[in-house]
């Protein structure tokens, strides 16, 4: 059977447990798309002898009735998780030959479920960039292409959102510290959802800004999100942020029904400049809400101009401590040294070797913020930022919204090299409608809503209150539903 690639997860469980298919199909299916598709640059390393093994003990799982939505299920993992006894280097060339000896919580607990592996996805260096071009492997490509021009697929999961949308797996897992699930998401027609902070354990999964940071899925519908998340769900004791709470079944939440939800609309993300194109769908997003029963609100959220600032003092400053290990003696690279070179040049040239240019920056403007004499001018004041944020969102749920919806970028996917080489406050600025929702440690889901004049995907955003996975699927299921986002790239690799 040819295309079983092409399959959604959720088909594709249907087809396994009915004994329609089996999981070294798929996988075969995926490990001949995943060859072809080397212009990509989507998977930087693969694995297809581990996922041929996990596919016949899957099939023989599946056989025996003992059947987990996962299991079979041909998968990708960002290369930000570490796997055992597989590469994991966070795309970055200080953890070069790091295999680990343990596996993340995440990537476990979809291992013990019976996901099958299919190798590492490319991504930004440590989660630090919006467009994979900060990547050691050299970027991932957007399948969607305008023109014979390349185009990022976003960052920083930027390998998952390619390898979804090109059909080399059926599901990707991402991680998101200030939009990097649901902007590449947006640029190539996916879904992504970042959960409550606490949600998915980040135990195992390389740190950039520990109180940001989320693991979720990647995958071609908001159903597939729906059964992948719940597989990624769940307390775990070695990471002490991760919630102890029950997790719901998320996909007999999809019930279709949002009738008398109240969806609010936040005036302050009419940003300036914003294209006509993002500001008619955003309006069409909201009247298909309309359209299905839900009430539309106006709300404010008054500090959300101050966010993008907040966060590029936060992550910066949780990362220059986080990525202070990387010392060149417990880890990876080690630069070689010159007779009579101590400790302090063993440190410096490794880090400058092993590091590259975006990594550095957000090491040294991390560094700056937390230091004495700036501490309480940056970081401090960034911290009440984030507190008069997340307060805005507790105000508009307390007033009884269930959802805010936003556009999830600021632009279609842009030409690789377009941002790169500027100024990188105008990458930062791509994170404009995601950061609010790392800040408040709140659910945000992004899904493909239509097209652009030039034919690429836009998607929007919708963020729910904390904990209500459940239900923001819910009503992402809705609109995707009538938004009927139905387009793929054509295929040119
Ligand atoms: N990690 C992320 O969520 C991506 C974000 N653009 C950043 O560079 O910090």
């Amino acid at each position: 059977m040819s295309d079983l690639n092409k399959l959604t997860l959720a088909d594709a469980r249907d087809r396994l447990r009915a004994g329609d298919v089996t999981s070294v199909e798929l996988t075969e299916a995926c490990l001949r798309a995943i060859d072809g598709a080397d212009q990509l640059n989507a998977f930087v390393h693969k694995t297809p002898d581990l996922a041929l093994e996990r596919a016949k003990a899957a099939d023989a799982r599946i056989s025996e009735g003992d059947a987990p939505a996962m299991c079979g299920i041909p998968v990708g993992i960002k290369d930000l998780f570490c796997t055992e006894g597989v590469a994991s280097q966070a795309a970055s060339g200080i953890l070069k030959g790091f295999r680990p000896e343990y596996e993340s919580t995440v990537s476990g607990q979809l291992r013990d479920a019976g996901a099958v592996m299919l190798g590492k996805l490319n991504m930004d260096e440590f989660a630090m960039g919006s467009s994979n071009e900060t990547s050691v492997y050299g970027n991932a490509v957007n399948p969607w292409k305008v023109d014979g021009r390349d185009l990022t697929p976003g960052g920083s999961s930027g390998g998952s959102a390619a390898a979804v949308a090109a059909d080399l797996c059926l599901a990707a897992t991402g991680t998101d510290t200030g939009g990097s699930i649901r902007q590449p998401a947006a640029f190539t027609g996916t879904v992504g959802i970042k959960p409550t902070y606490g949600r998915c354990s980040r135990w195992g999964i390389v740190a950039f800004a520990s109180s940001l940071d989320q693991a979720g899925p990647m995958t071609k519908t908001v159903r597939d999100a729906a059964i992948m998340l719940q597989a990624m769900c769940g307390h775990d004791p070695k990471d002490s942020t991760s919630a102890d709470l029950p997790v719901p079944d998320f996909e007999s939440m999809l019930t279709g029904d949002i009738r008398g939800k109240k969806i609010g609309i936040p005036r302050e993300y009419q940003i300036d400049g914003m294209p006509t194109e993002i500001a008619a769908l955003w309006a069409q997003g909201a009247d298909m809400l309309r359209d299905a029963g839900a009430e539309i609100v106006d709300i404010s959220l008054p500090h959300t101009k101050y966010a993008l600032p907040a966060y590029y003092v936060i992550a910066p400053a949780e990362a220059s401590s986080n990525l202070a290990r990387y010392d060149g003696v417990r880890y990876g690279h080690r630069a070689k040294l010159a007779a009579g070179d101590g400790i302090t040049q063993m440190y410096e040239k490794t880090r400058a070797e092993g590091f590259g240019a975006e990594v550095q920056r957000r090491v040294m403007i991390g560094t700056y913020v937390l230091s004495a004499g700036f501490y309480d001018a940056y970081y401090n004041r960034a911290r009440k930022v984030r507190s008069l944020i997340k307060r805005d969102f507790d105000t508009v749920f307390a007033d009884g919204i269930d959802a805010i919806l936003t556009p999830a970028t600021p632009s279609a996917a842009f030409g690789l090299g377009e941002m790169a080489n500027a100024d990188p406050v105008q990458m930062y600025l791509n994170d404009v409608f995601t950061v609010t929702v790392n800040l408040a440690g709140l659910p945000g889901i992004a899904l493909p809503a239509g097209l652009d004049a030039q034919g690429l995907p836009l998607g929007l955003q919708l963020i729910g209150r904390p904990w209500e996975e459940g239900e923001l699927l819910k009503t992402a299921h809705v609109l995707e539903g009538a938004a009927g986002f139905v387009s793929k790239p054509a295929k040119w690799w």
